[in-house]
Protein backbone atom coordinates (compact mmCIF):
# COMPACT_ATOMS: atom_id res chain seq x y z
CA UNK A 1 0.00 0.00 0.00
CA UNK A 2 1.50 3.58 -0.51
CA UNK A 3 1.57 6.37 1.56
CA UNK A 4 -1.45 7.94 -0.10
CA UNK A 5 -3.39 5.08 0.01
CA UNK A 6 -2.53 4.47 4.18
CA UNK A 7 -2.63 8.00 4.34
CA UNK A 8 -3.09 8.93 8.42
CA UNK A 9 -4.08 12.27 9.19
CA UNK A 10 -5.49 12.63 12.56
CA UNK A 11 -2.52 13.69 14.65
CA UNK A 12 -0.64 16.09 12.16
CA UNK A 13 2.80 17.68 13.27
CA UNK A 14 4.16 20.69 11.76
CA UNK A 15 7.52 21.90 13.24
CA UNK A 16 10.66 23.93 11.72
CA UNK A 17 13.82 24.96 13.71
CA UNK A 18 12.38 28.41 15.01
CA UNK A 19 9.68 26.19 16.78
CA UNK A 20 11.35 24.24 18.90
CA UNK A 21 13.26 26.40 21.56
CA UNK A 22 16.39 25.55 20.08
CA UNK A 23 16.08 21.78 20.75
CA UNK A 24 16.68 19.81 17.83
CA UNK A 25 14.40 19.40 15.19
CA UNK A 26 14.78 15.04 14.91
CA UNK A 27 14.39 14.57 18.99
CA UNK A 28 11.13 16.18 18.89
CA UNK A 29 9.78 14.68 15.89
CA UNK A 30 10.74 10.99 17.52
CA UNK A 31 8.90 11.40 20.70
CA UNK A 32 6.35 12.90 18.64
CA UNK A 33 6.22 9.59 16.38
CA UNK A 34 6.92 7.24 19.65
CA UNK A 35 3.45 9.51 21.07
CA UNK A 36 1.38 8.10 18.17
CA UNK A 37 1.59 11.81 15.42
CA UNK A 38 0.61 10.13 12.37
CA UNK A 39 1.95 13.04 9.84
CA UNK A 40 5.03 15.04 10.15
CA UNK A 41 5.45 18.41 7.68
CA UNK A 42 8.75 19.93 7.93
CA UNK A 43 7.70 23.74 7.81
CA UNK A 44 10.30 26.25 8.23
CA UNK A 45 10.37 30.12 6.91
CA UNK A 46 14.16 31.01 7.94
CA UNK A 47 15.86 27.77 7.13
CA UNK A 48 17.86 27.57 3.46
CA UNK A 49 16.96 25.37 1.29
CA UNK A 50 20.07 23.32 2.32
CA UNK A 51 18.87 23.10 5.59
CA UNK A 52 15.51 22.02 4.84
CA UNK A 53 16.95 18.83 2.93
CA UNK A 54 18.86 18.55 6.31
CA UNK A 55 15.69 18.63 8.45
CA UNK A 56 13.53 16.47 5.76
CA UNK A 57 16.57 13.40 6.73
CA UNK A 58 16.41 13.97 10.05
CA UNK A 59 12.61 13.84 10.12
CA UNK A 60 12.90 10.35 7.71
CA UNK A 61 14.89 9.23 10.00
CA UNK A 62 13.62 9.94 13.20
CA UNK A 63 10.26 8.58 11.40
CA UNK A 64 12.21 5.39 10.33
CA UNK A 65 13.76 4.75 13.34
CA UNK A 66 10.75 4.76 14.88
CA UNK A 67 9.43 1.63 12.50
CA UNK A 68 7.01 3.92 11.10
CA UNK A 69 8.33 4.66 7.68
CA UNK A 70 5.18 2.77 6.11
CA UNK A 71 2.41 4.62 8.37
CA UNK A 72 3.65 8.21 8.94
CA UNK A 73 3.53 10.63 6.05
CA UNK A 74 6.39 13.20 5.60
CA UNK A 75 5.86 15.81 3.76
CA UNK A 76 7.59 19.75 3.41
CA UNK A 77 5.60 22.63 3.56
CA UNK A 78 6.19 25.01 0.35
CA UNK A 79 9.19 23.88 -1.40
CA UNK A 80 8.58 21.43 -4.19
CA UNK A 81 12.56 22.18 -5.20
CA UNK A 82 13.92 20.71 -1.40
CA UNK A 83 10.85 17.85 -1.68
CA UNK A 84 12.65 16.61 -5.53
CA UNK A 85 15.95 17.72 -4.01
CA UNK A 86 15.48 15.58 -1.11
CA UNK A 87 14.66 12.50 -2.90
CA UNK A 88 17.38 12.74 -5.03
CA UNK A 89 19.67 12.59 -2.18
CA UNK A 90 17.74 9.62 -1.19
CA UNK A 91 15.48 10.96 1.77
CA UNK A 92 12.32 9.46 2.06
CA UNK A 93 9.75 12.79 1.71
CA UNK A 94 6.06 11.28 0.71
CA UNK A 95 4.95 15.01 -0.22
CA UNK A 96 4.19 18.61 -0.04
CA UNK A 97 1.75 20.72 1.84
CA UNK A 98 0.92 24.11 -0.53
CA UNK A 99 -1.11 26.89 0.22
CA UNK A 100 -3.27 29.08 -1.94
CA UNK A 101 -0.42 31.53 -3.23
CA UNK A 102 1.92 28.18 -3.23
CA UNK A 103 3.40 26.25 -6.35
CA UNK A 104 -0.25 24.38 -8.01
CA UNK A 105 -0.96 20.92 -6.64
CA UNK A 106 -0.96 19.68 -10.56
CA UNK A 107 2.26 20.78 -10.55
CA UNK A 108 3.50 19.28 -7.61
CA UNK A 109 1.45 16.45 -8.98
CA UNK A 110 3.30 16.21 -12.50
CA UNK A 111 6.60 16.01 -10.55
CA UNK A 112 5.69 13.87 -7.15
CA UNK A 113 3.95 11.20 -8.72
CA UNK A 114 0.88 9.47 -8.28
CA UNK A 115 1.80 8.01 -5.17
CA UNK A 116 2.95 11.70 -3.21
CA UNK A 117 0.87 13.18 -0.64
CA UNK A 118 -0.57 16.69 -1.38
CA UNK A 119 -1.85 18.68 0.77
CA UNK A 120 -3.52 21.81 0.09
CA UNK A 121 -4.59 24.82 2.36
CA UNK A 122 -8.30 25.46 1.89
CA UNK A 123 -8.49 28.97 0.79
CA UNK A 124 -9.80 30.78 4.47
CA UNK A 125 -12.61 33.25 2.79
CA UNK A 126 -15.47 31.34 1.86
CA UNK A 127 -14.52 28.22 2.91
CA UNK A 128 -17.36 26.01 2.92
CA UNK A 129 -18.55 26.85 -0.88
CA UNK A 130 -14.55 27.04 -1.76
CA UNK A 131 -13.87 23.33 -0.67
CA UNK A 132 -17.04 22.19 -2.25
CA UNK A 133 -16.03 23.80 -5.73
CA UNK A 134 -12.32 23.66 -5.21
CA UNK A 135 -10.44 21.18 -8.19
CA UNK A 136 -9.68 18.49 -6.28
CA UNK A 137 -8.32 16.10 -8.62
CA UNK A 138 -4.63 16.17 -7.31
CA UNK A 139 -4.80 16.96 -3.54
CA UNK A 140 -5.30 14.09 -0.93
CA UNK A 141 -7.05 16.59 1.95
CA UNK A 142 -7.77 20.02 2.69
CA UNK A 143 -5.69 21.86 5.73
CA UNK A 144 -7.65 25.33 7.20
CA UNK A 145 -7.65 27.09 9.99
CA UNK A 146 -7.04 28.75 12.11
CA UNK A 147 -9.30 27.25 15.18
CA UNK A 148 -7.69 30.69 17.49
CA UNK A 149 -5.11 33.31 16.84
CA UNK A 150 -1.42 32.02 16.80
CA UNK A 151 1.58 33.67 17.86
CA UNK A 152 3.21 30.71 15.37
CA UNK A 153 1.82 32.67 12.35
CA UNK A 154 0.17 35.51 13.31
CA UNK A 155 -1.01 36.18 10.15
CA UNK A 156 -3.51 33.41 9.83
CA UNK A 157 -6.88 34.53 9.16
CA UNK A 158 -6.30 38.35 9.48
CA UNK A 159 -8.65 39.69 7.22
CA UNK A 160 -7.82 43.06 5.10
CA UNK A 161 -8.76 45.24 8.03
CA UNK A 162 -6.19 43.68 10.59
CA UNK A 163 -8.44 41.49 12.41
CA UNK A 164 -7.95 37.73 12.88
CA UNK A 165 -10.71 35.84 11.42
CA UNK A 166 -11.33 32.07 13.03
CA UNK A 167 -12.69 28.82 12.53
CA UNK A 168 -15.91 28.32 14.86
CA UNK A 169 -16.86 24.38 15.79
CA UNK A 170 -19.82 24.69 13.20
CA UNK A 171 -17.96 25.93 10.50
CA UNK A 172 -15.67 23.03 11.21
CA UNK A 173 -18.35 20.76 11.25
CA UNK A 174 -19.07 21.55 8.05
CA UNK A 175 -16.37 21.56 6.69
CA UNK A 176 -16.41 17.43 7.46
CA UNK A 177 -19.65 17.19 6.32
CA UNK A 178 -19.24 18.63 2.77
CA UNK A 179 -15.34 18.29 2.06
CA UNK A 180 -14.66 16.31 -0.81
CA UNK A 181 -11.41 14.81 0.50
CA UNK A 182 -10.26 14.79 4.06
CA UNK A 183 -9.63 18.15 6.17
CA UNK A 184 -7.73 19.06 9.09
CA UNK A 185 -7.83 22.14 11.31
CA UNK A 186 -5.26 23.90 12.93
CA UNK A 187 -4.18 27.49 14.37
CA UNK A 188 -3.75 27.62 17.94
CA UNK A 189 -4.86 24.09 19.50
CA UNK A 190 -4.82 22.99 22.38
CA UNK A 191 -5.26 19.67 23.99
CA UNK A 192 -8.90 20.74 25.50
CA UNK A 193 -9.78 21.84 22.18
CA UNK A 194 -9.54 17.71 20.98
CA UNK A 195 -12.95 16.87 22.40
CA UNK A 196 -15.00 19.64 20.63
CA UNK A 197 -12.45 18.79 17.34
CA UNK A 198 -13.04 15.13 17.82
CA UNK A 199 -16.77 15.85 17.81
CA UNK A 200 -17.09 18.15 14.67
CA UNK A 201 -15.99 14.84 11.96
CA UNK A 202 -12.78 16.41 10.91
CA UNK A 203 -10.35 14.29 10.05
CA UNK A 204 -7.74 15.41 12.14
CA UNK A 205 -5.61 18.38 13.55
CA UNK A 206 -2.45 20.07 13.12
CA UNK A 207 -0.03 21.58 15.90
CA UNK A 208 2.70 23.09 16.16
CA UNK A 209 3.25 25.15 19.21
CA UNK A 210 1.40 22.72 21.36
CA UNK A 211 3.82 19.99 21.06
CA UNK A 212 7.17 22.19 20.04
CA UNK A 213 7.30 24.54 22.83
CA UNK A 214 6.36 22.32 25.53
CA UNK A 215 8.93 21.37 28.26
CA UNK A 216 7.89 17.74 27.31
CA UNK A 217 7.11 17.08 23.50
CA UNK A 218 6.54 13.57 23.94
CA UNK A 219 4.46 13.84 26.58
CA UNK A 220 2.28 16.93 25.35
CA UNK A 221 2.09 14.67 21.83
CA UNK A 222 0.64 11.45 23.30
CA UNK A 223 -1.93 14.05 25.72
CA UNK A 224 -3.25 15.08 22.23
CA UNK A 225 -3.38 11.80 20.83
CA UNK A 226 -5.14 10.31 23.85
CA UNK A 227 -7.49 12.77 23.53
CA UNK A 228 -8.53 12.67 20.24
CA UNK A 229 -8.71 8.54 20.36
CA UNK A 230 -10.43 8.86 23.34
C1 LIG B 1 -1.70 21.10 7.46
C2 LIG B 1 -1.46 22.52 7.07
N1 LIG B 1 -2.52 23.31 6.84
C3 LIG B 1 -2.33 24.61 6.49
C4 LIG B 1 -1.05 25.11 6.36
C5 LIG B 1 -0.82 26.53 5.92
O1 LIG B 1 -0.21 26.53 4.65
P1 LIG B 1 -0.02 27.92 3.84
O2 LIG B 1 -1.36 28.54 3.69
O3 LIG B 1 0.76 27.66 2.62
O4 LIG B 1 0.85 28.78 4.82
P2 LIG B 1 2.34 28.47 5.28
O5 LIG B 1 2.34 27.27 6.16
O6 LIG B 1 3.17 28.23 4.07
O7 LIG B 1 2.73 29.69 6.05
C6 LIG B 1 0.03 24.23 6.59
N2 LIG B 1 1.30 24.64 6.46
N3 LIG B 1 -0.21 22.95 6.94
C1 LIG C 1 1.09 26.71 9.69
C2 LIG C 1 -0.20 27.25 10.16
N1 LIG C 1 -1.24 27.49 9.32
C3 LIG C 1 -2.29 28.01 9.95
C4 LIG C 1 -3.54 28.42 9.30
O1 LIG C 1 -4.49 28.81 9.99
O2 LIG C 1 -3.56 28.35 8.07
S1 LIG C 1 -2.05 28.20 11.61
C5 LIG C 1 -0.48 27.58 11.46
C6 LIG C 1 0.46 27.48 12.61
C7 LIG C 1 -0.14 26.75 13.77
O3 LIG C 1 0.75 26.82 14.83
P1 LIG C 1 0.29 26.60 16.32
O4 LIG C 1 -0.16 25.19 16.44
O5 LIG C 1 1.54 26.85 17.13
O6 LIG C 1 -0.77 27.59 16.62
MG1 LIG D 1 2.59 27.72 2.09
Amino acid sequence: MSMREALDLSAYLVIGPENTKGRPVKGIIRDVVAAGFTIVQVRSKVASAKELIGYCRDAAEAIAEAGRADRVALVADDRLDVVLAAREAGIKVDGIHVGQSDIPAAVCRKYLGDDAVIGLSARTRELIDYVRTADISDIDYFGAGPLHETATKPEAGRSASGRVITRSLEEIAELARVSPVPAVIGGGVKLADIPDLKRTGIAGFFVVSTVTEADDPGRAAAALTAAWRA
